[in-house]
Protein backbone atom coordinates (compact mmCIF):
# COMPACT_ATOMS: atom_id res chain seq x y z
CA UNK A 1 0.00 0.00 0.00
CA UNK A 2 1.37 3.43 -0.93
CA UNK A 3 2.24 5.65 1.99
CA UNK A 4 0.45 8.25 2.79
CA UNK A 5 2.00 12.06 1.76
CA UNK A 6 2.83 13.54 4.74
CA UNK A 7 0.75 16.46 5.64
CA UNK A 8 2.04 19.74 4.89
CA UNK A 9 1.54 22.78 7.35
CA UNK A 10 -1.39 24.77 7.38
CA UNK A 11 -0.86 28.09 5.50
CA UNK A 12 1.55 29.18 7.90
CA UNK A 13 1.76 32.83 9.80
CA UNK A 14 4.95 35.49 9.61
CA UNK A 15 6.39 35.82 13.14
CA UNK A 16 5.97 39.38 12.40
CA UNK A 17 2.10 39.18 12.33
CA UNK A 18 2.42 37.04 15.43
CA UNK A 19 4.59 39.22 17.55
CA UNK A 20 1.92 42.05 16.44
CA UNK A 21 -0.91 40.75 17.35
CA UNK A 22 -2.92 43.05 20.12
CA UNK A 23 -2.20 42.10 23.89
CA UNK A 24 0.06 39.09 22.84
CA UNK A 25 1.59 38.54 26.23
CA UNK A 26 2.42 34.79 25.53
CA UNK A 27 3.86 32.24 22.63
CA UNK A 28 1.69 30.39 20.15
CA UNK A 29 3.08 26.33 22.04
CA UNK A 30 4.85 25.39 18.54
CA UNK A 31 7.33 27.94 19.28
CA UNK A 32 8.00 27.13 22.87
CA UNK A 33 11.03 25.30 23.76
CA UNK A 34 12.37 23.51 27.03
CA UNK A 35 15.35 25.47 28.05
CA UNK A 36 18.85 23.53 28.30
CA UNK A 37 19.71 23.35 32.10
CA UNK A 38 23.07 22.86 30.99
CA UNK A 39 23.55 25.75 28.55
CA UNK A 40 26.42 28.22 29.32
CA UNK A 41 26.34 31.60 28.09
CA UNK A 42 29.22 33.92 28.60
CA UNK A 43 29.66 37.58 26.71
CA UNK A 44 32.31 38.49 24.22
CA UNK A 45 33.67 40.64 26.21
CA UNK A 46 34.44 37.96 28.67
CA UNK A 47 36.48 35.66 25.63
CA UNK A 48 38.65 37.20 23.78
CA UNK A 49 36.86 36.89 19.86
CA UNK A 50 39.73 36.84 17.05
CA UNK A 51 39.99 40.06 15.23
CA UNK A 52 40.96 40.31 11.07
CA UNK A 53 42.46 43.27 9.96
CA UNK A 54 41.25 42.81 6.10
CA UNK A 55 43.91 45.86 5.51
CA UNK A 56 46.78 43.88 6.22
CA UNK A 57 45.68 40.77 4.06
CA UNK A 58 45.45 42.91 1.32
CA UNK A 59 47.35 45.72 1.26
CA UNK A 60 49.95 45.07 3.94
CA UNK A 61 53.37 44.44 3.61
CA UNK A 62 54.76 41.12 3.03
CA UNK A 63 55.68 40.28 6.64
CA UNK A 64 52.21 42.21 7.33
CA UNK A 65 49.94 39.51 5.26
CA UNK A 66 51.64 36.65 6.29
CA UNK A 67 50.92 37.92 10.08
CA UNK A 68 47.48 38.12 8.88
CA UNK A 69 47.31 34.82 7.18
CA UNK A 70 49.18 33.33 10.93
CA UNK A 71 46.07 35.11 12.43
CA UNK A 72 43.32 34.14 10.12
CA UNK A 73 44.97 30.12 9.91
CA UNK A 74 44.58 30.68 13.88
CA UNK A 75 41.53 32.12 14.09
CA UNK A 76 39.61 29.40 11.55
CA UNK A 77 41.04 26.99 13.64
CA UNK A 78 40.60 27.60 17.36
CA UNK A 79 37.05 28.97 16.86
CA UNK A 80 35.82 28.75 13.30
CA UNK A 81 34.37 32.25 13.50
CA UNK A 82 36.18 35.56 13.79
CA UNK A 83 35.30 39.39 12.75
CA UNK A 84 36.81 41.45 10.16
CA UNK A 85 37.71 44.92 11.13
CA UNK A 86 39.70 47.40 8.34
CA UNK A 87 37.29 45.83 5.85
CA UNK A 88 36.35 49.03 3.90
CA UNK A 89 32.41 48.19 3.10
CA UNK A 90 31.27 52.15 3.99
CA UNK A 91 29.14 52.08 6.82
CA UNK A 92 26.26 53.72 4.83
CA UNK A 93 25.84 50.58 2.46
CA UNK A 94 26.10 48.07 5.69
CA UNK A 95 22.75 50.25 6.73
CA UNK A 96 21.13 50.84 3.50
CA UNK A 97 21.59 46.53 3.00
CA UNK A 98 19.64 45.95 6.95
CA UNK A 99 16.88 49.05 5.72
CA UNK A 100 16.09 47.54 2.58
CA UNK A 101 15.63 43.85 4.41
CA UNK A 102 13.80 45.64 7.03
CA UNK A 103 11.46 47.03 3.90
CA UNK A 104 10.76 43.67 2.21
CA UNK A 105 9.87 42.50 5.64
CA UNK A 106 7.66 45.52 6.23
CA UNK A 107 5.93 45.13 2.83
CA UNK A 108 1.95 44.07 3.09
CA UNK A 109 1.42 40.24 3.28
CA UNK A 110 0.08 39.73 0.47
CA UNK A 111 3.26 41.29 -1.56
CA UNK A 112 5.65 39.17 -0.40
CA UNK A 113 3.20 36.25 -1.62
CA UNK A 114 4.81 35.15 -4.64
CA UNK A 115 8.12 34.63 -3.19
CA UNK A 116 6.53 32.39 -0.29
CA UNK A 117 8.08 28.96 0.55
CA UNK A 118 9.04 26.43 -2.16
CA UNK A 119 12.33 25.16 -3.19
CA UNK A 120 16.23 25.38 -1.76
CA UNK A 121 17.44 26.35 -4.94
CA UNK A 122 14.65 28.80 -6.05
CA UNK A 123 16.17 32.57 -6.56
CA UNK A 124 14.14 34.42 -3.82
CA UNK A 125 12.45 32.27 -1.07
CA UNK A 126 10.83 34.06 2.03
CA UNK A 127 9.11 32.14 5.02
CA UNK A 128 9.34 32.11 8.58
CA UNK A 129 10.76 29.28 11.42
CA UNK A 130 13.72 27.56 9.90
CA UNK A 131 12.62 24.96 7.68
CA UNK A 132 9.10 25.19 8.15
CA UNK A 133 7.95 21.96 6.39
CA UNK A 134 9.64 20.14 8.71
CA UNK A 135 10.29 21.70 12.04
CA UNK A 136 8.66 20.20 15.04
CA UNK A 137 9.30 23.39 16.81
CA UNK A 138 8.98 26.74 15.46
CA UNK A 139 11.72 29.53 15.30
CA UNK A 140 10.91 33.06 15.83
CA UNK A 141 11.81 34.85 12.45
CA UNK A 142 11.29 35.34 9.15
CA UNK A 143 13.85 35.15 6.37
CA UNK A 144 14.06 36.11 2.87
CA UNK A 145 16.74 34.13 1.05
CA UNK A 146 18.29 35.76 -2.62
CA UNK A 147 20.71 33.58 -4.75
CA UNK A 148 22.96 36.61 -5.42
CA UNK A 149 25.50 34.71 -7.51
CA UNK A 150 26.40 33.14 -10.00
CA UNK A 151 23.28 34.95 -11.58
CA UNK A 152 22.30 38.03 -9.12
CA UNK A 153 18.53 38.07 -8.67
CA UNK A 154 16.24 40.58 -6.29
CA UNK A 155 12.79 40.97 -5.22
CA UNK A 156 11.39 44.17 -7.35
CA UNK A 157 10.15 45.91 -4.07
CA UNK A 158 11.30 47.65 -2.20
CA UNK A 159 12.31 50.09 -4.67
CA UNK A 160 16.03 50.36 -3.29
CA UNK A 161 16.29 46.36 -2.81
CA UNK A 162 17.87 45.83 -6.48
CA UNK A 163 20.82 48.53 -6.31
CA UNK A 164 21.63 47.67 -2.67
CA UNK A 165 21.70 44.06 -2.65
CA UNK A 166 23.85 44.20 -5.67
CA UNK A 167 26.44 46.46 -4.44
CA UNK A 168 26.48 44.90 -1.06
CA UNK A 169 26.66 41.30 -2.23
CA UNK A 170 29.63 42.48 -4.90
CA UNK A 171 31.53 43.89 -1.75
CA UNK A 172 31.12 41.33 0.36
CA UNK A 173 31.94 38.46 -1.91
CA UNK A 174 35.27 40.22 -2.89
CA UNK A 175 36.02 39.95 0.80
CA UNK A 176 35.02 36.08 0.59
CA UNK A 177 37.49 35.39 -2.01
CA UNK A 178 40.09 37.28 -0.21
CA UNK A 179 39.80 35.56 2.99
CA UNK A 180 39.74 32.29 1.15
CA UNK A 181 42.82 33.42 -0.49
CA UNK A 182 44.32 33.94 2.84
CA UNK A 183 42.82 30.74 4.66
CA UNK A 184 43.87 28.55 1.43
CA UNK A 185 47.47 30.04 1.83
CA UNK A 186 46.89 29.24 5.62
CA UNK A 187 46.08 25.17 4.85
CA UNK A 188 49.51 25.44 2.93
CA UNK A 189 47.60 24.86 -0.37
CA UNK A 190 48.63 28.42 -2.14
CA UNK A 191 46.45 31.06 -2.38
CA UNK A 192 44.67 30.05 -5.49
CA UNK A 193 44.14 26.51 -4.50
CA UNK A 194 40.41 27.08 -2.83
CA UNK A 195 39.21 29.35 -6.02
CA UNK A 196 40.14 27.24 -8.22
CA UNK A 197 39.12 23.83 -6.38
CA UNK A 198 35.57 25.37 -5.52
CA UNK A 199 35.28 26.74 -8.59
CA UNK A 200 34.50 30.10 -7.27
CA UNK A 201 33.72 32.04 -10.34
CA UNK A 202 30.65 30.18 -10.67
CA UNK A 203 30.39 29.79 -6.74
CA UNK A 204 26.96 30.64 -5.28
CA UNK A 205 25.92 33.33 -3.08
CA UNK A 206 23.09 33.55 -1.00
CA UNK A 207 21.92 36.56 0.98
CA UNK A 208 19.81 35.42 4.53
CA UNK A 209 18.26 38.60 5.65
CA UNK A 210 16.72 36.91 9.45
CA UNK A 211 13.76 39.35 10.89
CA UNK A 212 13.86 38.60 14.63
CA UNK A 213 10.94 40.60 15.96
CA UNK A 214 10.23 40.85 20.07
CA UNK A 215 9.15 38.21 21.65
CA UNK A 216 6.73 38.25 24.97
CA UNK A 217 8.52 35.02 26.57
CA UNK A 218 12.08 34.83 25.28
CA UNK A 219 13.79 32.55 27.36
CA UNK A 220 11.75 29.84 25.62
CA UNK A 221 11.71 30.57 22.25
CA UNK A 222 14.39 30.73 19.87
CA UNK A 223 15.03 32.65 16.84
CA UNK A 224 17.50 30.20 15.23
CA UNK A 225 18.46 26.67 16.54
CA UNK A 226 22.10 25.52 16.88
CA UNK A 227 23.31 24.79 13.12
CA UNK A 228 26.06 25.26 10.90
CA UNK A 229 26.18 26.93 7.79
CA UNK A 230 26.60 25.14 4.37
CA UNK A 231 28.97 26.32 2.27
CA UNK A 232 32.72 28.02 2.72
CA UNK A 233 32.32 31.06 4.49
CA UNK A 234 29.59 33.03 5.52
CA UNK A 235 29.68 36.88 5.82
CA UNK A 236 27.47 38.70 8.94
CA UNK A 237 26.13 41.91 9.78
CA UNK A 238 23.12 42.97 12.31
CA UNK A 239 21.39 45.80 13.09
CA UNK A 240 23.41 46.54 16.20
CA UNK A 241 20.82 44.32 18.44
CA UNK A 242 22.40 41.21 20.40
CA UNK A 243 21.56 37.67 19.82
CA UNK A 244 23.97 35.57 17.77
CA UNK A 245 25.33 32.97 20.21
CA UNK A 246 28.78 30.83 18.94
CA UNK A 247 29.82 27.87 20.43
CA UNK A 248 33.14 27.98 21.85
CA UNK A 249 34.57 24.99 23.61
CA UNK A 250 31.74 23.63 25.38
CA UNK A 251 30.04 27.69 26.28
CA UNK A 252 27.75 29.63 24.20
CA UNK A 253 28.94 32.87 23.71
CA UNK A 254 27.20 36.07 22.74
CA UNK A 255 28.58 37.58 19.94
CA UNK A 256 27.82 41.30 18.73
CA UNK A 257 31.62 42.08 17.31
CA UNK A 258 33.28 45.34 17.62
CA UNK A 259 30.83 48.42 15.51
CA UNK A 260 31.57 48.28 11.96
CA UNK A 261 33.44 44.24 12.25
CA UNK A 262 31.73 41.88 9.73
CA UNK A 263 31.30 38.47 11.20
CA UNK A 264 32.73 35.44 9.82
CA UNK A 265 31.95 31.76 9.99
CA UNK A 266 33.93 28.57 8.38
CA UNK A 267 31.54 26.81 6.63
CA UNK A 268 30.85 22.85 6.15
CA UNK A 269 32.34 22.89 2.75
CA UNK A 270 35.44 24.29 4.09
CA UNK A 271 35.29 21.76 7.16
CA UNK A 272 34.96 19.05 4.73
CA UNK A 273 37.67 20.44 1.95
CA UNK A 274 40.58 21.21 4.60
CA UNK A 275 39.75 17.51 6.00
CA UNK A 276 38.29 18.65 9.48
CA UNK A 277 41.34 20.95 10.11
CA UNK A 278 38.81 23.79 10.17
CA UNK A 279 35.62 23.01 12.00
CA UNK A 280 32.12 25.26 10.74
CA UNK A 281 30.93 26.20 14.31
CA UNK A 282 27.89 25.35 15.57
CA UNK A 283 25.95 28.92 16.33
CA UNK A 284 21.85 30.14 17.24
CA UNK A 285 19.92 33.27 17.62
CA UNK A 286 18.35 34.35 20.95
CA UNK A 287 15.60 36.58 20.75
CA UNK A 288 14.46 39.50 22.96
CA UNK A 289 11.15 41.03 24.07
CA UNK A 290 12.55 44.87 23.42
CA UNK A 291 13.62 45.46 19.67
CA UNK A 292 13.61 43.77 16.39
CA UNK A 293 16.62 42.29 15.35
CA UNK A 294 17.59 41.91 11.50
CA UNK A 295 20.51 40.13 10.48
CA UNK A 296 22.12 39.53 7.14
CA UNK A 297 24.38 36.57 6.37
CA UNK A 298 25.95 36.20 3.19
CA UNK A 299 26.87 32.31 2.35
CA UNK A 300 29.49 31.67 -0.23
CA UNK A 301 29.80 28.02 -1.32
CA UNK A 302 31.48 26.34 -4.35
CA UNK A 303 29.63 26.10 -7.26
CA UNK A 304 26.43 23.89 -7.46
CA UNK A 305 28.04 21.08 -9.41
CA UNK A 306 31.18 20.61 -7.04
CA UNK A 307 31.92 17.59 -5.38
CA UNK A 308 33.73 18.57 -2.65
CA UNK A 309 35.90 16.29 -0.47
CA UNK A 310 39.34 16.45 2.03
CA UNK A 311 41.81 18.14 -0.35
CA UNK A 312 44.20 15.50 -1.83
CA UNK A 313 47.14 17.51 -1.22
CA UNK A 314 46.04 18.15 2.01
CA UNK A 315 46.20 14.72 2.79
CA UNK A 316 49.34 14.09 1.69
CA UNK A 317 51.03 16.71 3.42
CA UNK A 318 49.59 15.83 6.32
CA UNK A 319 49.95 12.42 5.90
CA UNK A 320 46.47 11.86 6.69
CA UNK A 321 43.66 9.37 5.49
CA UNK A 322 39.91 11.12 4.33
CA UNK A 323 37.84 11.64 7.14
CA UNK A 324 34.96 12.86 4.89
CA UNK A 325 33.53 11.33 2.07
CA UNK A 326 33.14 13.61 -1.37
CA UNK A 327 29.54 15.17 -1.59
CA UNK A 328 28.18 17.03 -5.01
CA UNK A 329 27.20 20.52 -3.23
CA UNK A 330 23.93 21.04 -4.59
CA UNK A 331 23.09 17.25 -3.23
CA UNK A 332 23.92 18.52 -0.12
CA UNK A 333 21.74 21.81 -0.01
CA UNK A 334 18.98 19.08 -0.97
CA UNK A 335 19.78 16.78 1.80
CA UNK A 336 20.42 19.31 4.54
CA UNK A 337 16.35 20.94 3.30
CA UNK A 338 14.65 17.64 3.48
CA UNK A 339 15.77 17.29 7.34
CA UNK A 340 15.25 18.64 10.59
CA UNK A 341 18.35 16.94 11.82
CA UNK A 342 19.70 19.75 14.77
CA UNK A 343 23.07 20.82 15.23
CA UNK A 344 26.20 19.75 12.16
CA UNK A 345 25.48 18.15 9.04
CA UNK A 346 29.05 17.42 8.49
CA UNK A 347 28.70 14.58 11.09
CA UNK A 348 26.69 13.04 8.39
CA UNK A 349 29.21 12.40 5.72
CA UNK A 350 32.36 11.78 8.28
CA UNK A 351 34.00 8.50 7.88
CA UNK A 352 33.22 6.53 10.82
CA UNK A 353 31.68 3.41 11.72
CA UNK A 354 28.27 4.06 11.00
CA UNK A 355 29.34 4.04 7.96
CA UNK A 356 25.63 2.28 6.62
CA UNK A 357 24.16 5.80 7.22
CA UNK A 358 24.92 5.66 3.15
O1 LIG B 1 20.85 36.00 13.25
C1 LIG B 1 22.00 35.60 13.40
O2 LIG B 1 22.83 36.27 13.99
C2 LIG B 1 22.39 34.25 12.88
C3 LIG B 1 21.92 34.01 11.47
C4 LIG B 1 22.43 32.72 10.92
O3 LIG B 1 23.10 31.98 11.59
C5 LIG B 1 22.12 32.31 9.54
O4 LIG B 1 21.36 33.02 8.85
O5 LIG B 1 22.62 31.26 9.13
FE1 LIG C 1 24.01 30.44 10.37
Amino acid sequence: MAETAPTLPQKITTIKTIAESPGLTSIPSIYSFTPNPHDHVVSDTQVSLPAIDYSLLTSGTPQQRSKAIDDLGKACKDWGFFMVINHGVPERLVRSMIDVCRGFFDLPEEEKEEYRGKHVLDPIRCGTSFNASVDEVFFWKDFLKIISWPVFHSPNKPAAFSETSLEYSTRTREIARELLRGISESLGLGPNYIQKAMNLEQGLQVIAANFYPPCPQPEIAMGMPPHSDHGLLTLLIHNGISGLQVQHEGKWVNVNGIPNSILVNIGDHLEILSNGKYRSVLHRAAVNNKVTRISIAIAHGPSLDTVVSPAPELLESEKKAAAYTGIKYKDYLQLQQSSNLDGKWTMLIRICNERELW
